[in-house]
């Protein structure tokens, strides 16, 4: 498998099954990371994950979990019997994070499973500092994305979701080996969407993220598997 492909998560979003499966039929040879995200899972009741398996394909199972620690928690706790490769929960307070790595690591280990890797959501890419300000943060996007990445890391859990634009200052406060997962994704052609902190591929490799996370430019591409190695391309470039 090629450096560039082990980079690339494909975001199935979709509420439908069969749509999902032949996107993941056409993609198959050339991507090796899939996102389960909300609207797929709670639309097939993780029906993708299943299928996903009998392919041998690695799952990112994207529920980002937020809730009380003892919510967070057992959703966690229930989350690791899917078998994935990572999964996300939003930062949030110490102590809930906190519980969420202890509990996927006792958990993976009574299972005998690997211990699926547990990321936490900093500052949604959809939002801009004006969002924020409307929300009541008077940080910026990124202060507060690398505020949140440093509470995660401290917290014990893997690493984190950030947008390409500030992974850069992440990796330099949390290490290289704290993990990035970078959203937001934007070939130069390709539309920006609901997106707001966008960057190419090329880009977020350039400025360390670890993986990138791609939807619509593959998903709703004319032809999904030609864009999926276009991108494979442009990282392995970079
Ligand atoms: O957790 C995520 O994956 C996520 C976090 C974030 O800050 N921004 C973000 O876009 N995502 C997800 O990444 C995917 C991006 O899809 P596209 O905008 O279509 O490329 C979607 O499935 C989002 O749910």
């Amino acid at each position: 498998m090629t450096e560039g492909i082990e980079k690339l998560i494909v975001a199935i979003d979709t509420d439908d099954f069969d749509k999902a499966k032949e996107l993941i039929d056409k993609l198959e040879d050339s991507v090796d990371i899939f996102k389960v995200g909300l609207e797929q899972y709670v639309a097939t009741r993780g029906k993708t994950v299943d299928y996903l398996k009998e392919k041998g394909k690695k799952i990112f199972l994207d529920l980002k979990f937020h809730d009380i620690p003892n919510t967070m928690k057992s959703a966690v706790k229930a989350a690791v019997r899917d078998n994935v490769w990572l999964m996300t929960i939003h930062v949030s307070d110490m102590e809930g994070m906190k519980q969420c790595a202890q509990i996927a690591k006792e958990e993976a280990e009574r299972l005998n499973i690997e211990k699926p890797l547990i990321v936490g959501v900093t500052v949604l890419t959809s939002l801009s500092n004006e969002d924020l300000q409307d929300i009541g943060c008077n940080m910026t996007t990124e202060e507060l994305a690398i505020k949140r990445a440093k509470l995660a890391k401290e917290a014990g859990i893997d690493g984190v979701v950030c947008s390409a634009k500030e992974v850069d200052k992440i990796v330099k406060e949390c290490g290289e080996d704290f993990v990035t997962v970078c959203p937001g994704i934007r070939p130069e052609t390709s539309e920006v969407g609901d997106q707001k902190r966008v960057v190419t591929p090329a880009d977020a490799i350039k400025k360390g993220a670890h993986y990138l996370v791609v939807g619509r430019p593959i998903t709703k591409s004319e032809d999904p598997k030609k864009s999926a190695l276009d991108i494979v391309r442009e990282i392995e470039n970079a």
